[in-house]
């Protein structure tokens, strides 16, 4: 199967943000792309939680989303928006870090709400607190598509092992893990944690980010590291975006899953074993 990782910089406007990848899911689609992946937050890249309130929608009226359903459609491609920030009927009003995976159809065939929440001081000059604007899911996702079971993730998520190992057992041949990562992690962590996970779990790894300095109307600047990676079963590289936005394709053999796994059959080998 060919895939396309969209590497975008997405500002906080989220109607030049559904431009900006209606137009690389044609280009993807153009270049016999099956399926498409994009980022985290593709529809809004924000830093000032007044701002977001102003730009955000719930899910039903959300028109990113409608959007990009009609893209995904008119386009004949499987869609997996890395995600998108939604508001919720919270009390508390955070928003949810939402990803969908649309069929060729247009329609909503899954949907995962990020679990593990970035509340981290990276260093004096970058701190996030994730916890504070939107609220964490609590179910895991695999989906089942002609082409591929797909296991679903979000960025931070990636450190949590156990995670992808539960999508690997069920059935998961590729890991989604769309991200906006912070340029003080990136380079010393995304590339060892994408392919410890392919590694671990005999997967593909396909993780869309977000890249370089965002265009915000309000709040503080924020970067985003890039390097939308492509990972094989076995470990390999098979695609590194570097840093500029644009429409990454690679192509996948999913008959290297069963071949990883059946030389490296650790996905079944766990065992249980008392505490420390
Ligand atoms: O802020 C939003 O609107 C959407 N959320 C994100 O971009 C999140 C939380 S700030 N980013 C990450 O999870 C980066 C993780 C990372 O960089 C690491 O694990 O090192």
């Amino acid at each position: 199967m060919r895939a396309a990782l969209c590497q975008m910089c997405s500002s906080d406007d989220p109607g030049e943000n559904l431009a900006a990848a209606r137009a690389m899911i044609a280009e993807a689609a153009a270049g016999g792309a099956q399926l498409v992946c994009t980022p985290e937050v593709t529809n809004c890249v924000s830093t000032s939680r007044t701002q977001q309130e102003e730009v955000l929608r719930l899910e039903e009226d959300d028109p990113v989303l409608a959007g990009l359903r009609e893209a995904a459609r008119e386009a004949g491609v499987w869609l997996a928006i890395g995600s998108l920030a939604l508001k919720t009927r919270d009390a508390d009003g955070r928003f949810a870090n939402r990803s969908f995976l649309i069929s060729p159809e247009g329609e909503i065939a899954a949907r995962y709400d990020k679990i593990h929440m970035f509340d981290v001081q990276v260093s004096e000059t970058e701190t996030y607190r994730e916890s504070a604007g939107y609220r964490p899911g609590g179910q895991a996702v695999v989906a089942q598509t002609p082409l591929a079971t797909l296991g679903l993730t979000i960025c931070y998520d990636v450190r949590f092992p156990h995670l992808h190992r539960a999508l690997g057992k069920a059935g998961a041949e590729v890991l989604l893990v769309p991200s906006a990562f912070s340029p003080g992690t990136g380079p010393g962590h995304w590339e060892v944690l994408l392919r410890a996970r392919a590694i671990e779990t005999g997967a593909f790894v396909l993780a869309a980010a977000q890249t370089g300095e965002h265009s915000l109307s309000q709040g503080r600047p924020r970067r985003s590291y890039g390097h939308s990676l492509a990972v094989a079963p076995w470990g390999e590289v098979l695609l590194d975006a570097g840093e500029e936005a644009g429409v990454f394709l690679v192509d996948l053999d999913l008959g290297k899953v069963a071949e990883a796994r059946g030389r490296l059959p650790a996905l079944s080998h766990d065992r249980g074993f008392d505490g420390p």
